[in-house]
């Protein structure tokens, strides 16, 4: 057999393998109606066990108004799941998600905005809650397309950059999310405002996997299968 004969092999079972695992991604994500908020957490004496549960925790944080809610409800297939909002702020608390049926393979957590009218104390909860969950495999930090990255941003990947480099990535591991990018594509220079983005997420985080371009509103979506792979394969499900 020639070597090139032996590559399209190798490429034709990678992409079974790819195509394979993603369907198992959507499955995993595919029983929408039996997702259910187990709990909001106002405060870290409230963060729950959750004992019991084969949790795999993922968290979604960012700054306020990025679309966190809207994204969770995309991924989950629902509409209201997440409350969202026009005004900054709706989420107030870190609200575990179970993700399928009882007793669920993973939870996603909605974590507060923080950064322009998010509060202060709602910072708090998010670094107590990374700084001690075991159960927590990945931070996703959401950053807006349209805004690109502010110094809040990037104060918080420069800090769970250097969490994830001082356990050499074995407690969680860190991506990004651009978020509602359909705004920023349909401009005639989108595609090299969302390359400068992931150049200045890089720099600011160099531990930070490549960053998932999103786009979560019912009529326009993007990446949310994407996501849902790198969810999957972050919590060891695929
Ligand atoms: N164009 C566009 N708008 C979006 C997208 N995702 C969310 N939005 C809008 O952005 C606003 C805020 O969305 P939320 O999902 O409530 O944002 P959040 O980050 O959860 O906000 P807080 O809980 O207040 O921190 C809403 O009006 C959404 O409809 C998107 O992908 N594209
Ligand atoms: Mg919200």
């Amino acid at each position: 057999m020639s070597g090139l004969q032996r590559h399209g092999i190798t490429q034709l079972v990678r992409g079974v393998a790819r195509r394979f695992s993603s369907s198992f991604a959507s499955d995993l994500f595919s029983d929408a109606a039996a997702a259910e908020l187990l709990v909001s957490a106002g405060s870290p004496a409230s963060i729950p066990r959750l004992q019991g549960l084969p949790e795999v925790s993922c968290m979604i944080s960012g700054r306020a108004n990025v679309g966190k809610s809207t994204l969770l409800n995309a991924l989950l297939g629902r509409r209201n799941l997440a409350h969202t909002s026009q005004k900054p702020g709706r989420t107030q608390t870190l609200n575990f998600y179970r993700v399928g049926r009882d007793p669920g393979k993973l939870i996603l957590v909605d974590a507060p905005g923080y950064g322009a009218r998010g509060r202060p104390e709602w910072g708090e909860l998010f670094h107590y809650y990374v700084k001690r969950r075991e159960e927590l495999k990945r931070v996703y930090l959401l950053v807006n397309a349209t805004h690109g990255l502010s110094d809040a941003d990037r104060t918080m990947l420069q800090s769970l950059d250097a969490q994830c480099q001082a356990s050499a990535g074995t407690r969680f591991t860190l991506q990004a999310i651009i978020t509602k990018a359909d705004g920023l594509l349909r401009s005639s220079n989108g595609r090299g405002a969302i390359k400068d983005i992931q150049r200045d997420i890089f720099e600011a985080a160099p531990t930070c996997l490549p960053a998932i371009v999103t786009a979560a509103l019912e009529e326009s979506r993007l990446g949310i299968d994407d996501l849902q792979q790198s969810i999957a394969e972050a919590c060891g499900l695929v």
